[in-house]
């Protein structure tokens, strides 16, 4: 990519998507998607996501759903995991409270230049980069020692507990998702969870999109896959605006308030050797109503080298990628250089 400059020092904007918002500006020409109009009309309602309830993952006929909505979509809406529709609510409600709280509040926990964490709008990386109608609370949860604490909000009073309640809960559930993902294609259980290793880690995102004037040049995330393991999304209760890309449509997540969006990250790609999908997603916006969502990635210690499991390279499939350690870093590299980050773990003579 000739023409990509690499920037080290990241661009700031002009004025927040909050107050673009509040004041219902037109968005600059920043944000604006270039030869595109998101309209519904290319949401295709047609094609159903999966639906997988964990509570049954012991037996075979879920086992083989899980696969099977794992290879063809790489995405699936998860019931049965034990969390009740109210206490999702009450998740839902600390993270509403935090993004109503005052701006001078808010940017007590502002994300520093240059860094992931903490409260802000997208990173800027580049002159070239269409930048999302979203703002963001990103924390590290996992592991422990990791957490910058002074970037968790005080207020609500409970927002530390109930999130770090609640991304234990998460990590439980996406470490068992884990085992079945190995048990459905026939390896051993620990074939993909033992390669997070230990220190495996867990970043919360909190999402918020606030309405838009122009949905139809506007994304609120521009197309990405996710550089997790999986990732689990708690959507908002009743504001649709996830689309997933299947079979070349945009597909909306319809929204159900006691499920989960689980989504196959591209590491998992990695380690199931292509079989499963890194679900390529997007999210648009509207004029009527604010949305969030709360987006809880895992990824593999940095310092563990992860690759294809063994059982799952043979002469018929043979390997397609490299073991790699720190992919989050290649991503990140990736993202700047306006590469694919698969793409360049992949090895060339397999590639089809
Ligand atoms: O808000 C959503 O539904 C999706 C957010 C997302 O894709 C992300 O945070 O990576
Ligand atoms: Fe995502």
């Amino acid at each position: 990519m000739a023409n990509n400059l690499l920037v080290s020092e990241e661009k700031s904007v002009s004025k927040s998507v909050q107050q673009m918002s509040i004041e219902g500006d037109e968005p600059p020409s920043q944000y604006i998607v270039k030869g595109n109009s998101f309209g519904s009309k290319d949401s295709c309602a047609l094609i159903p996501i999966p639906i997988i309830d964990v509570s049954l993952l012991s037996s075979e006929g879920e086992l083989e759903k899980l696969r099977s909505a794992l290879s063809s979509a790489g995405c699936f809406q998860a019931i049965g995991h034990g969390m009740s529709s109210s206490y999702l609510e009450k998740i839902r409600e600390v993270a509403k409270q935090f993004f109503a709280l005052p701006e001078e509040e808010k940017q007590k926990y502002a994300r520093a230049v240059n860094e992931s964490e903490g409260y802000g709008n997208d990173r800027v990386v580049s002159d070239k980069q269409v930048l999302d109608w979203s703002y963001r609370l990103s924390l590290r949860v996992f592991p422990e020692k990791v957490r910058r604490l002074s970037l968790w909000p005080k207020i609500p009073t409970d927002f530390s507990e109930k999130l770090e309640e609640f991304s234990t809960k998460v990590k439980s559930m996406m470490d068992y998702l884990l085992r079945c993902m190995a048990r459905s294609l026939n390896l051993e259980e620990g074939s993909f969870l033992d390669q997070f290793g230990e220190e495996s880690l867990m970043l919360a995102r909190f999402n918020f999109y606030p309405r838009c004037s122009r949905p139809d040049l506007v994304l609120g995330v521009k197309p990405h896959t996710d550089r997790s393991g999986i990732t689990v999304l708690l959507q908002d209760k009743e504001v649709e605006g996830l689309q997933v890309l299947i079979d070349d449509n945009w597909v909306s997540v319809p929204t159900m308030p006691v499920a989960f969006v689980v989504n196959l990250g591209d590491q998992m790609q990695i380690m199931s050797n292509g079989i499963f999908k890194s679900i390529m997603h997007r999210v648009v916006t509207n004029t009527e109503k604010m949305r969030m969502s709360l987006a809880i990635f895992n990824e593999p210690d940095p310092e563990n080298e992860i690759g294809p499991a063994q059982g799952l390279i043979d002469e018929s499939r043979p390997r397609l990628y490299r073991n790699v350690k720190d992919y989050g870093h290649i991503n990140y590299r990736c993202y700047q250089e306006g590469k694919i980050a698969l793409e360049t773990v992949k090895i060339a003579d397999n590639s089809d």
